[in-house]
Formats: C-alpha cells, sequence, structure tokens
C-alpha cells in the first residue's frame, strides 16, 4: 500500500480486543463521481443485486478498478429506505458482536463492513477485497444507466433497474486483471468460477422423506427445477462435489464440465473482456465464444498446438485451483451451515419470536419431525445457527476470480495466479423463509424424477 499512517490517523484506530481493526466507515474516497465522469465507465456485469461496471478513462485513482452498483426491483420501493435502519432490530441483535455492522449508516458500509471484518478473515485477507466507497451524485447514476441499458441482457432489465436512491457506490480492484497490471504487452487471462455449495448436508434436523439430500447435491437437484422452470435449456454436468474434492482429476474433470456447460457458474475474460460463459449472470453461452471460436482466442495466449490450447487452459485452471487450496476454506465457510435450512428455520423463528410455520405445518400434516427440541434451546444458541447458516449462505454462493499473467518467456503458469473471492454479501434475516422454500420446492421437483 503507498500509505503511511501519520499521527492524524491515529484516531481512526480503535481497540478491539486482541486485534486492532481499521474503523471501515473511513474507507472512502475523497473523490465524488459526477455526471461527467458516467462516459469513463463501461458495461462488465451483474448479477441479481448488483450491476458492475469497469474504469475505461484516464484517472490513475480508477485505472484497473469496477464499481458495484446496487440494483433495485424495478417498481419496487428502494432497498435502504432513508428513515430506515439498515439493518432489522432482530440482525441487529444477530451480528451484536459486530458492532460496526449494526452501526452502519447506509447500506454500502454494512456491505464493505460484513465483507471486511466477517468474510475477509474466514476465507484469509489475501483473497478478499472489501473496496472503497465513493460518493456519487444522482446525475452519475442516471447517465451511466442509460449507458449501458443496450449491454444489460433484457430479462435483468426487465425486473431490475439502478437504486437511484444510493449516494454512494463500491469501488474494487478489477480481478479480470492481474494485480499491478501486466508487463509489456502481455495479457491477462482471467476466469470467473461460482462454485455453489460442495458438500452434502447431514443434519438430523432433514426429514427422512428428504434423505435423497444426504446424497445428492442441492446443486444437481436445483438444475431439475431450474430446467422445469425453463431458465436452463440443459442440465449442467457440472458437479460440485469434484472441485471441492481436493483431487487433481475430480477438479480438472470440474473445470471440463463447467467449460461445456458454463451456465452462470463460469465465465473467462481476456484484458477484462468477456469471452466466454454468459454475461449479466446469465445461463445460456450468449455474447460467448465456443469450441474452435475459443481455442482460436487462445493462440499467442496459451503456449500450445493448435487444437490443443483449450485443454491445455482448462488444465491450468485446474492446476491453479488444486494448489491454491482456496476451495478448502471456501467450504469450511460453507459448512457453517451445519443444521441444514430444515434445522435453522426453526432457531429463526424463535428470534423473530413468531409461532414457528414449519413445525405448525409439519404437526398439521402428521408427519413425525425433531425439530421441537429446536424451540426450547437458549437465545444465543438460535442467533448462532442463524448467523452461521447466514455466512453459510454467503459462502454458498460467492464467486472467486482467478487471474493469470504470462511469464517473461510468455507462458501462463499457475505461480503467475491470483486468487480472489467477489460477492461476498450479507443475507437478510428474512431471506430464511425462502430459503426453506426454496428448499422444498427443489425437493418436490426432484422427487417427480425418482
Ligand atoms: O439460492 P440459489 O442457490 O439459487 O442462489 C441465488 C443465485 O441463483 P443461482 O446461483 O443461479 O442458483 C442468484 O443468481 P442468479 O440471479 O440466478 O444469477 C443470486 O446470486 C442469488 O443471490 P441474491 O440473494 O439475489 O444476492 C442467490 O441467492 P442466495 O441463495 O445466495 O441468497
Ligand atoms: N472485482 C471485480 N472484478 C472484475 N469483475 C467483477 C468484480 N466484481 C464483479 N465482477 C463481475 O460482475 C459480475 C456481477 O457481480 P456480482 O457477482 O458481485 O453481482 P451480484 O448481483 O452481487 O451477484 P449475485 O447474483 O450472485 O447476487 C460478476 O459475475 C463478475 O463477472
Ligand atoms: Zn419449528
Amino acid at each position: 500500500m503507498e500509505v503511511k499512517l501519520e499521527r492524524k490517523d491515529a484516531a481512526d484506530w480503535s481497540y478491539r480486543g486482541e486485534f486492532i481493526t481499521v474503523n471501515t466507515s473511513n474507507s472512502v474516497m475523497e473523490v465524488k463521481l459526477e455526471r461527467k465522469d458516467a462516459a469513463d465507465w463501461s458495461y462488465r456485469g451483474e448479477g441479481a443485486a448488483n450491476i458492475v461496471l469497469a474504469y475505461t478513462g484516464s484517472s490513475p485513482a480508477f485505472i484497473g478498478k469496477v464499481t458495484r452498483i446496487a440494483k433495485k426491483e424495478r417498481n419496487g420501493s428502494p432497498k435502504c429506505d432513508s428513515n430506515q435502519s439498515v439493518l432489522t432490530e432482530e440482525e441487529r441483535l444477530l451480528w451484536r458482536d459486530v458492532q460496526e455492522l449494526v452501526a452502519s449508516p447506509t447500506k454500502e458500509i454494512a456491505e464493505q463492513i460484513y465483507t471486511q471484518l466477517v468474510m475477509s478473515p474466514l476465507l484469509g485477507p489475501k483473497h478478499v477485497d472489501a473496496g472503497m466507497r465513493v460518493p456519487v451524485a444522482r446525475e452519475f447514476l442516471e447517465c451511466v444507466e442509460k449507458n449501458v441499458i443496450k449491454q444489460r441482457p433484457p430479462w435483468r432489465v426487465d425486473v431490475s433497474t439502478f437504486d437511484m436512491e444510493r449516494d454512494s457506490v463500491i469501488i474494487m480492484s478489477d480481478h479480470s486483471l492481474f494485480p499491478g497490471g501486466v508487463l509489456g504487452d502481455g495479457s491477462c487471462i482471467s476466469v470467473e468460477i461460482k462454485p455453489k455449495c460442495g458438500f452434502l448436508p447431514l443434519s438430523k434436523f432433514m426429514a427422512e422423506g428428504n434423505s435423497v439430500k444426504r446424497s445428492t447435491t442441492r446443486f444437481r437437484m436445483h438444475q431439475i427445477l431450474k430446467l422445469r422452470e425453463q431458465e436452463i435449456s440443459e442440465l449442467s454436468e457440472y458437479d460440485p462435489l469434484d472441485l471441492f474434492s481436493g483431487s487433481k482429476e475430480r477438479i480438472h474433470k470440474a473445470i471440463k464440465d463447467l467449460y461445456n456447460t458454463p451456465q452462470n457458474n463460469f465465465r473467462v475474460f481476456l484484458n477484462g473482456s468477456l469471452i466466454f460463459g454468459g454475461s449479466g449472470g446469465g445461463t445460456e453461452k450468449t455474447n460467448a465464444v465456443v469450441g474452435k471460436a475459443f481455442e482460436d482466442m487462445l493462440e499467442g495466449i496459451i503456449q500450445a498446438e493448435d487444437g490443443l490450447r483449450t485443454m491445455s487452459f482448462i488444465q491450468l485452471v485446474g492446476e491453479t485451483v488444486y494448489c491454491s487450496r482456496v476451495l478448502d476454506e471456501l467450504l469450511e465457510v460453507q459448512k457453517l451451515d451445519n443444521f441444514d435450512i430444515e434445522g435453522a428455520i426453526h432457531a429463526y423463528y424463535n428470534i423473530v419470536s413468531q409461532p414457528c410455520a414449519v413445525c405448525q405445518q409439519l404437526d398439521e400434516a402428521g408427519l413425525p419431525h425433531r425439530c421441537s427440541s429446536l424451540h426450547s434451546i437458549h437465545m444465543d444458541e438460535s442467533l448462532k445457527i442463524v448467523k452461521d447458516y447466514l455466512i453459510a449462505a454467503t459462502a454458498k454462493d460467492c464467486s472467486l476470480m482467478i487471474s493469470f499473467r504470462p511469464t517473461e518467456d510468455g507462458e501462463f503458469g499457475s505461480p503467475y495466479s491470483h486468487v480472489n473471492f467477489i460477492d461476498l454479501d450479507l443475507r437478510p434475516l428474512k431471506k430464511m423463509e425462502d430459503y426453506y422454500e426454496l428448499d422444498k420446492k427443489i425437493l418436490n421437483s426432484y422427487s417427480r424424477i425418482l
């Protein structure tokens, strides 16, 4: 970092038990993005909740950066009402150990603090970038929205738009570029992988009738529902258990399967431009090159004979995932969900002090269940179960970006790679109800094919 801590900075540091953390509300850049700056930002991609733009201007402060801007449902009320607290009362109870999060005055600050103080220590700070907040004028957002609308997938435009109520956006490193840039005319190739949940649940709170969850991944079962609902046109070949297996061969197979059926789980960028996979979080191979065209694009980048470059690239990605061991850390965090939603939902009802809708349904259906015991546990235990579940939910949905730069002799190799997690957002407590409903829906649709 090119900063020096001076006397004036001392006030920004506070004692926190055994370690000291920076008061993250100060990670804000002292510039404001105005209408005139909008032309310097171009569409990079989007997910369900955010839109990401890459900087194309010449200001040294922003070169090599992207901005992540929150969206809201079209015609929906802004998610963050300025009169409303960022966290609900129950969420403040849930996250009470992270005072900075509880005290966050805006959603951007809360997201940044969650990434920095909750997810980063769990995943390893060297793989996490919480970014900086930059104030924005509403005119900047309005102008950028107009500029990028044509590049956005129409189905995303239909459901979401920029959240104009935000007064700041997050600026972070462009992880599709190699940190520190590339030397000479060297290229940077990068991959984005959304690995999803990499383990089979063991919780004793899962109903007997749902035992299929012990042998089939959530990802594969969800594929059946997505196919039925026409969200996808073919089943993915990818199995998360391969990617998280720790075995070189199985990791290699996982990357090959992701390449064959990328959906929203695999993308490739060349010098920051998408060259493979769906844009805008889409599941189809839109805007992407396939087969021979991809092989041709790798010419001059991957040193292998014609016809073998794609395989060699897949090998390189697999090797890097295997050697970096980052998925081991991610898996540990995902496994904080050790009650499964079928257990954690009861702790949720304890926290929101409502009669448990799930126990009620199970009792009415005359289904035997072991869950009543979860309603007599201590509140602290309920809070821990739900907090861990929500942290695991973030880890099950985040993505990994791996960037490669060539060595001096033009080869790409694992030591010349850099791995980062992106999309480490806090999940609202209320989502527990959706998680329970979606779990049921996935199981229902899967049971129909058994
Ligand atoms: O529930 P899932 O597994 O379908 O995950 C959702 C993702 O779906 P997919 O990966 O395509 O299956 C979904 O991705 P898409 O919109 O399908 O690209 C979002 O990432 C969603 O996150 P958020 O809560 O809206 O921030 C994700 O929701 P969370 O479950 O992470 O809250
Ligand atoms: N720091 C980054 N560097 C480069 N590209 C990025 C970065 N952050 C995000 N992106 C790109 O933008 C896309 C959307 O970002 P992100 O996944 O954070 O959106 P989201 O709406 O939060 O996703 P989700 O649908 O999972 O909630 C990513 O899939 C990735 O291609
Ligand atoms: Zn219950």
